[in-house]
Parts: structure tokens; C-alpha cells; sequence
């Protein structure tokens, strides 16, 4: 690749969490811990996750609307290309460590395009005024020009020049988005930052949008990074694509590879979740359960193995892979202490003889079947260990039962960190079973 428009390395955004009557920090959110890419010029860098994965943070770090608590962005566009590293290793072109004057020029090559077209405009001013501003901010004074300029730009987002002159309640929400481009576009920017533009529109209105974007694109020679949580949309606009995680992206391609050939269980599961027309289709089936844990306390190892489908068995372990996803979910739920055993007996039909030892047999069943473990698991060590625990959970001993638990069922995930494995020069992904092939493949072509 030729020098990226952007370049961002080992980027981090960590808010403090303070408690108590002197604010003292007793820890940190990690919302974006050390994610790197670059963007070409004239591309489209999509970033998808789950709400809460960190995108937008991860947006507003990079154009330092945020402080980024470590890492650099490298901007190389506004005049800037072709600058070389300094005798200390930064860069001039960091964005992070720009002056005052440096930031205010970064801010017409760069701009940032948000999900609600309603909250991002003033009522009381006319979209003209509104468009026109930062010319205004800028230094252009002449009146005339700015009016020409807007006019035009409103003509070229599919709106027309009379719009000038009206408030922004006279528009629907895609019509705002148009002007909310408009706006986006008047200084010329090499870069915009698309954070989820179309997800407050109707599915209809969102097409029209992502064909603007598209256009716009191209014919203003635009970089772009654009962040959704949905992967049909990604899909239709993004050259490459980055999917995110908890602070860290999992997993990076070009968009087509992606798509047919995930390499991430975090990518195959999003994959699977797009809706299909076919309402019988399971479209892969994975279901991806629960929601993204805190950044303030991510999962040790691999951060998505308390949800991963494909999670490792260690040696001597050799599950239904559903089945194994259960027992870790039953160990992690306990370990949590996270299971009313009362409210499971409360819920089961009343028995008529033996209500004791019926009953427990009765919860037992219950759990395996809440957890999708089945009564006989076909493996002498996993079922005893499993009874062992089970009998803890029916006599309210959950500290007792997730140690019983912990020792037997471990995962390689939650111990080791992966790296990042490469699948050809522009396909990436970070996953335990990638790396073990990996080592397999070179082991075999050693011997
Ligand atoms: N100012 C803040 N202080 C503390 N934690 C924050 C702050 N802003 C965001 N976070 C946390 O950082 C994590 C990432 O949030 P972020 O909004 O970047 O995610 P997202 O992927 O964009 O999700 P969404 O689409 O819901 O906005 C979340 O756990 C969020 O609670």
C-alpha cells in the first residue's frame, strides 16, 4: 500500500473509574486498549461490534475529540504526506501530540459524521448558517462566497440551493443526514468519521445514504472510517473491514474475504446474526449470547472466550462443542455466584412423593437443561466431575461447586493472549486455534 491517509498504532483510551469521597481512581475502563490500522486514500474502513465493543470511542480518540491515554495517529493527509520520523521515533503527523494550530488546521481535513441527524443541528439556525459555519470559523468572510459554496453543496447531496433558507425541523431524519454530509463536506476534508450515519433511518432511507456516502466518496477523494454495529451495512459501503471487540479489533480484511471466509468465531457470529429474507433460514446458527463484558474488568486470555463458540477443550477433554460451551457457562455463572438455587426449586411443579431427593434430582436436570448440557455426557472424568459439582449446587454450596468446577473445566483461551495471525498480507485475525494450526503446520513441515 502506498502512505496511508491514516496510520493508527497501539491506540488506547482508558477512562479512570473513581470512587469514594476523594475521587480516588480505583481503576479503568478500557473502552479502546491498543487497536492499529491504516485507511489508504479514496478507502473505506468499516469498524463493527456490538454496542459497547468501543467504536465510538475508538472514533473520537482518533480525531482527538478525545484524549487518547496512549498509542499514536498518524495523519498524512492536509499537505502533510511524505513527512519522515523524527531522531526520537515520533512522528510530526502525529495527531495525538499536535499543537493548538496544528489541531485547528487537522480540523478542516478531518470530520465526523454522527448517528442522530436531529441532535446535531441548531434549531434556531437556517441550514444554509448551519452548513456555512465553518467556513465562517475559518476565515472566509465573504458573505456571497460562503452562500455560493453551500448552495452548491446542498445541489450535490440531493438537495436543492432554495433549501438555504429553511430550519432543520422542515427536514425528515435522511434529508438531515444529507446536510449533516453537506456540513461534513464544505471544507474539503480528506477524512470523515461515520459514526453509525445511518442507523436512526428506515431501512428504505438508509440504501439512499450509503449510495450518497458513495458517491461523495468518490467524487470528493474521501477517506473513510466508518463505524456500525450492523454487517449488511458494512457490507454495501466498506472496502475493508475491522471488527471490534472489547477495546481490541479480533479480526481485519478486505470486505468480500471477510464476509466468505471469517476467520474470527467473533466475525462468524456477527456474520450470522444478518437477518436473510428466508425466515426459516438459521443462517449459520450461532447465536451469540449475552452482552459484551466490562471494560473495566475484561476476560482474561482471549477476551471473547466467555462467548466464543469455538472456545478451546483442553487435553483429555473432548465435548460436543455446544455441550462444552455449556459446562464453561455453568462453571462462569457459578464462579459469579451467580445462580439462585432457591428460585430453581421454587419454579419446578410440585411433587407428590420424595419432594426432597425428587426435587434435587429435579434442580440438577433443570441446570444441565438451562445451560443445553445433556443428562449423559459420554465421558466418565467430565460427568463425575460435573455430578460432584452438581451435588454442591443442590446443598446451596456454590463457592464449593465452582471450585469443583475450576479445577476440571480450564480453557486454553482464558490463558493465553493471542497474536495476531496472519491469513495473507491484508487478512488478519487474532484466535488461539489460528496460532495452534499455525505451530501444527510449521512443526509438520519441519520434521
Ligand atoms: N466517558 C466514559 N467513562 C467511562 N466509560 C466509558 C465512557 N465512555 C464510554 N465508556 C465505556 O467504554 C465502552 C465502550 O463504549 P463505546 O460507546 O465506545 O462503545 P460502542 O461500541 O461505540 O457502543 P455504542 O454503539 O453503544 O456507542 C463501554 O463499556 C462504555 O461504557
Amino acid at each position: 500500500m502506498d502512505e496511508p491517509l491514516v496510520s493508527v498504532r497501539d491506540l488506547k483510551k482508558h477512562y479512570p473509574i473513581k470512587k469514594g469521597l476523594l475521587n480516588r481512581q480505583v481503576g479503568a475502563a478500557r473502552a479502546v486498549d491498543g487497536i492499529s490500522f491504516d485507511i489508504a486514500p479514496g478507502e473505506t474502513l468499516g469498524l463493527v461490534g456490538e454496542s459497547g465493543c468501543g467504536k465510538s470511542t475508538a472514533a473520537t480518540s482518533i480525531i482527538r475529540l478525545e484524549e487518547p491515554t496512549a498509542g499514536e495517529v498518524v495523519f498524512n493527509g492536509g499537505g502533510r504526506a511524505g513527512a519522515e520520523r523524527n531522531a526520537d521515533g515520533s512522528h510530526p503527523n502525529d495527531i495525538t501530540r499536535f499543537s493548538e494550530t496544528e489541531l485547528k488546521a487537522f480540523r478542516r481535513d478531518a470530520q465526523m459524521i454522527f448517528q442522530d441527524p436531529s441532535s446535531s443541528f441548531d434549531p434556531r439556525m437556517t441550514v444554509g448558517a448551519a452548513v456555512g459555519e465553518l467556513l465562517q470559523v475559518h476565515g472566509m468572510s465573504d458573505r456571497h462566497r460562503r452562500r455560493a459554496i453551500v448552495e452548491n453543496l446542498l445541489e450535490r447531496v440531493g438537495l436543492s440551493a432554495s433549501d438555504y433558507d429553511r430550519y432543520p425541523h422542515e427536514f425528515s431524519g435522511g434529508q438531515k443526514q444529507r446536510i449533516a454530509l453537506a456540513r461534513a463536506l464544505v471544507l474539503n476534508p480528506d477524512f470523515i468519521v461515520a459514526d453509525e450515519p445511518v442507523s436512526a433511518l428506515d431501512v428504505s432511507i438508509q440504501a439512499e445514504i450509503l449510495k450518497l456516502i458513495d458517491d461523495l466518496q468518490d467524487e470528493f477523494d474521501l477517506s473513510l472510517l466508518f463505524i456500525s454495529h450492523d454487517m449488511s451495512v458494512i457490507k454495501k459501503i466498506c472496502d475493508r473491514v475491522a471488527v471490534m471487540y472489547l477495546g481490541e479489533i479480533v479480526e481485519i480484511g478486505p470486505t468480500e474475504q471477510l464476509f466468505a471466509d471469517p476467520q474470527h468465531p467473533y466475525t462468524e457470529a456477527l456474520l450470522s446474526a444478518i437477518p436473510t429474507p428466508d425466515p426459516r433460514s438459521t443462517a449459520g446458527g450461532i447465536e451469540l449470547k449475552g452482552t459484551v463484558p466490562s471494560p473495566s474488568n475484561p476476560p482474561s486470555g482471549c477476551r471473547f472466550h466467555t462467548r466464543c463458540h469455538r472456545v478451546i477443550q483442553p487435553d483429555g477433554i473432548d465435548l460436543d462443542q455446544a455441550n462444552w460451551r455449556g459446562i464453561l457457562n455453568l462453571r462462569d455463572r457459578l464462579e459469579a455466584g451467580n445462580i439462585d438455587v432457591e428460585q430453581i426449586r421454587e419454579n419446578l411443579p410440585t411433587d407428590e412423593e420424595g419432594v426432597n431427593a425428587a426435587g434435587d434430582d429435579r434442580v440438577r436436570s433443570q441446570i444441565r437443561s438451562e445451560f443445553d448440557i445433556p443428562e449423559q455426557l459420554g465421558s466418565t472424568d467430565v460427568e463425575r466431575s460435573l455430578a460432584q459439582a452438581l451435588d454442591r449446587v443442590v446443598e446451596d454450596d456454590l463457592e464449593g461447586a465452582a471450585d469443583v468446577m475450576s479445577e476440571t473445566f480450564t480453557t486454553p483461551c482464558e490463558e493465553s493472549v493471542p497474536e495476531r495471525t496472519r491469513h495473507d498480507d491484508r487478512h488478519a485475525s487474532s484466535c488461539l486455534l489460528h496460532e495452534r494450526t499455525e505451530r501444527a503446520q510449521a512443526a509438520a513441515a519441519n520434521d
